[in-house]
């Protein structure tokens, strides 16, 4: 693959449970480096299409095409174990840590394939957390023992330690307050420019779109509606629907103007 070749390159992916098609021929690519934007009503397939790549989904794939650094797993699409070399940052962090566990200790055993002394994993683990935003002190700090933001970022420390090159994003930000949502989200675009990692974020979040967004993927009962790049979305969306949801985020947005100045 050579470097201007997408990271990852899903064509005609279907998934299905039973009788019902949960994903309907779903293609898009994932370039080095950038920020995918899969956004969708609830019960648009967001869920299920990081499912499939995570292995946990029955998935029928067409071309199937992944090659970070060094390996190339093109042709097959993923299995129970997952994609290699990939990192995934969860809805809801105090679930995807382990609450035995300090918080270095999380962020240092996503260095386990890292030849490293015990001290070099320490270093790795403080740089990854400071990135984060958070100091020494939370090395030592088990989950119970910090806000959600502060494990969020925990996670997101977890994530980017390991220096891959591709990182998926089921809803990162939802479960936490405006203030903390803005600033976790604007010191992780941040973390992506600096790291060369590609990101594909599931949001519902059409303003984190339109801020962070170099592609938007827009999925409705299982199909793609728009594939297009941010400035061509939200100038000219591909669909209808697609427009829709710009507009409902709009209303939305301008309720809560109006609610504020009530
Ligand atoms: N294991 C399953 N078996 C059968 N149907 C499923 C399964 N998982 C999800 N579905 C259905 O597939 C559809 C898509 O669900 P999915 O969770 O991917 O949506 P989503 O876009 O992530 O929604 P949300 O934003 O609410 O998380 C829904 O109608 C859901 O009920």
């Amino acid at each position: 693959m050579s470097p201007s070749e997408p990271i990852l390159s899903v064509e005609g992916l279907t998934v299905r449970v039973g009788t019902a098609t949960l994903l309907h021929d779903v293609s898009f690519d994932v370039a080095r480096g950038e920020m995918l934007c899969v956004i969708g009503e609830s019960g648009a397939g967001k869920s299920t299409l990081l499912k499939a790549m995570q292995g946990l989904m029955p998935a029928d794939c067409r071309r199937f095409r992944f090659a970070p650094g060094g390996i190339d797993v093109s042709g097959a699409m993923p299995d129970q174990i997952g994609l290699p070399r990939t990192r995934w940052v969860m809805q809801d962090p105090l679930a995807a840590l382990n609450p035995r566990q300090t918080l270095g200790r999380s962020i240092a055993e996503s260095l386990h394939r890292h030849a490293m002394t015990a001290e070099q994993r320490r270093a790795a683990t403080l740089d990854a957390l400071a990135e984060a935003e958070l100091s020494p002190e939370f090395h030592d700090l088990l989950p119970g023992q910090v806000s959600l933001g502060q494990a969020q970022r925990a996670c997101l420390a977890r994530a980017l330690v390991a220096k891959l090159e591709l990182i998926f994003f089921d809803e990162p930000l939802s479960t936490l307050d405006a203030l903390v949502q803005k600033k976790i989200a604007y010191r992780m675009d941040a973390l992506r420019r600096q790291s060369g990692a590609a990101f594909v974020f599931v949001t519902h979040d059409i303003g984190f779109a339109e801020a962070y967004a170099d592609r938007v993927l827009v999925l409705k009962d299982g199909r793609v509606e728009a594939s297009q790049t941010r400035s061509a979305f939200f100038a000219a969306p591909a669909s209808a629907y697609a427009r829709a949801l710009i507009d409902a985020a709009e209303t939305l947005g301008a309720l809560r103007t109006q609610e504020a100045a009530e």
